[in-house]
């Protein structure tokens, strides 16, 4: 049915590295340099403060002076090189910093474009069942996420480069005193995890309580209608809900902002512990000059920077990993449709379903699990098919079933003598148009447009009248701002422009005017019979049932009867004179909608 997922989890360094390895190492390597380059400062400063301090200090350095315009430069060499220095240091962290910001937008909108593509290929079902919330959640805060946690590692790699640096220079200068940081770092590396693991597990509760806010969200504009006209909903709706999952986010959040600020300050201040032992203890039991001593605090100073940069971006990175596992939980429950190798198959004359059964899965109750089928049906091309029955009796479900939208558990679907399977799936799709009552609209006609087809567009747009509300120009229309009704003959132009083979109308008609009803049933249906289209059609108008060349009536998820011929008029008449609909009046609404689509 689906292709196995491959468990996938995204690697925060992985995922910039694989977009553009070659921009990675450049950056890398010029963040590196940057970094020796940073370490190389100190000891430049210390040599011109205390020349006894170089062992390797050239005579002229200390002897020669520049005049350049009213300065006076002692030791130009150095000065010179300090200078470089610098300038090296600043080019090499822009070109860094660029090309990381450049892999990680890249990484980010490919991370986007990847959850697109899971979107796309998720199975209709398990799309119903995650929901909206979770995939904008996914998309709005944890690809963020993850995109600053991995445009960060290498900022870390780099101020990491800057710390070993300092610690070839520490090392030259005493090196009992870096044995001891280097104790003192580990102990802090140990030991300011602790803090920073409660965090991120608060950090963690927090983005779980947020999967809750959007969905109460969306209730509060969606459902904006209902609540205004109810104050006590309006409350418990706020308070139970919304409410609830804000006051968890804010608790968790709290918590896990005061935990990492403690992780991430006393991890900053381990340097400030270390200067005062050497300060203050280690110098009493080692022999150390002034200068070097001097030298040492200077580098344990300089260290502080970039210890509190690694720090601070731990922090990035624990919210990125929050969101990384996130999303990889969220994918591992995004299966993908199998593609298919079949890329066209013949025009399909019959449609037909055998033994198919279906049942609703992963609700919170299976036991109330809405189960369809057995089912046994064929549906011909030229027939116009209506599903009737009471409400939830599986008319869209059966539909569904029926435009290859869901995969039925059990039993076969064929087109003609062929079983609808992963391989043809998808091809077998391509001949289906469908109108189902939650329908999106787009805004332009993806996929068809051309000049001959705005031509058509706009001759239909005047015949579902429509004219002077929407206009369409390169197949895009200029509002979908429509009533429902007419945002469904929209929807009605963009199946006809498809020109399938297969049509499926869930109660397309419900929310039509009488007269637009009547256009519906007795000129836009018999033409596309006419057309030698297989349309379904899923109605209660049991005015119109007569029309009908097969009625299929459902009862809990199995068919009841199947009516054909002109046993459907037979057993329709009654309805029919009782709803009124004399043959003048078929007649005017023939001429009225004549030529309609
Ligand atoms: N996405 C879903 N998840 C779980 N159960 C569902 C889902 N959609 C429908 N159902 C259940 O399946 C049953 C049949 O629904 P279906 O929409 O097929 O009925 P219907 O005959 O088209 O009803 P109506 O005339 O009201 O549109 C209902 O009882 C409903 O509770």
């Amino acid at each position: 049915m689906v292709e196995n997922n491959t468990k996938s989890s995204i690697r925060l360094f992985g995922l910039l590295s694989s977009t553009s390895p070659n921009k990675i190492f450049f950056a890398i390597l010029l963040g590196s340099l940057a970094g020796l380059a940073y370490a190389i400062i100190v000891p430049l400063i210390l040599l011109s403060l205390q020349p006894e301090l170089s062992r390797l200090m050239q005579p002229e350095f200390s002897s020669s002076y520049w005049l350049l315009g009213v300065f006076e430069i002692s030791n130009p060499a150095q000065a010179l090189f300090f200078f470089s220095v610098v300038m090296f240091i600043l080019l090499c962290r822009v070109i860094s910093e660029s090309l990381i910001a450049q892999s990680s937008i890249d990484a980010t909108v490919g991370l986007r474009k990847m959850l697109y593509a899971r979107i796309i290929q998720l199975p209709i079902q398990k799309l119903e069942q995650i929901g909206p919330s979770r995939l904008l959640t996914a998309l709005n805060n944890d690809i963020g996420q993850i995109s600053v946690g991995a445009s960060v590692m290498p900022n870390i790699l780099v101020a990491s480069t800057t710390i070993f640096g300092m610690f070839g220079f520490l090392i030259y200068l005493k090196l009992e005193v870096f044995l001891f940081i280097i104790w003192v770092i580990v102990f802090g590396a140990l030991t300011y995890r602790i803090p920073l693991l409660f965090g991120r597990k608060y950090m963690s509760k927090a983005r779980n309580s947020f999967d809750g806010i959007q969905e109460g969200m969306r209730g509060l504009v969606y459902g904006a209608k209902e609540l205004k006209l109810n104050q006590h909903r309006q409350h418990a709706y706020l308070t139970e809900n919304i409410h609830s999952f804000e006051h968890r986010f804010s608790v968790a959040q709290k918590h896990g902002r005061t935990l990492l600020s403690l992780g991430m300050n006393y991890g900053t201040l381990i340097s400030f512990f270390a200067i005062g032992i050497v300060t203050y203890v280690m110098a009493n039991y080692y022999v150390l000059s002034q200068q070097s001593l001097l030298g040492v605090v200077m580098v344990l100073l300089y260290l502080t920077g970039p210890v509190s940069t690694v720090m601070n971006l731990m922090s990035s990175i624990i919210m990125a990993r929050v969101g990384a596992r996130k999303l990889d939980a969220l994918l591992s429950e995004m299966p993908i449709e199998a593609s298919g190798k079949v890329t066209e198959v013949a025009d399909c004359q019959q449609l037909r379903v055998t033994g198919v059964e279906y049942t609703y899965s992963g609700l919170k109750s299976e036991d109330h699990a809405f189960h369809l089928g057995p089912i046994d049906l064929t549906i011909h091309r030229g027939d116009v098919t209506y599903l009737v029955g009471g409400n939830g009796s599986g008319k869209t479900t059966l539909a569904k079933l029926l435009s290859l939208h869901y995969i039925p558990e059990k039993g076969h679907v064929y087109f003609d003598d062929q079983v609808v399977n992963d391989d043809n799936r998808q091809a077998c799709r391509q001949q289906i148009s469908a109108i189902y009552s939650d329908f999106y609209l787009f805004t332009k006609l993806f996929g068809l447009s051309s000049e001959e087809l705005d031509a058509r567009a706009v001759l239909s747009l005047k015949q579902l009248g429509l004219e002077g509300k929407v206009t369409i120009k390169d197949g895009e229309f200029s509002s979908t701002d429509l009533s429902a009704g007419q945002k469904k003959r929209l929807a009605l132009l963009v199946t006809y422009l498809e020109d399938r083979s297969i049509y499926v109308f869930d109660e397309w008609a419900a929310d039509q005017d009488p007269g637009f009803k009547e256009i519906f049933y007795y000129n836009i249906l018999p033409e596309l019979k006419k057309r030698n289209k297989m349309v379904i059609v899923i109605t209660h108008d049991d005015r119109y049932f007569h029309l009908a060349d097969k009625l299929v009536k459902m009862e809990n998820g199995k068919i009841l009867e199947e009516v054909t011929g002109e046993n459907v008029q037979l057993s329709q008449a009654h309805s029919a004179v009782g709803a009124g609909t004399s043959e003048s009046s078929i007649e005017n609404h023939g001429q009225e909608a004549d030529g309609v689509i």
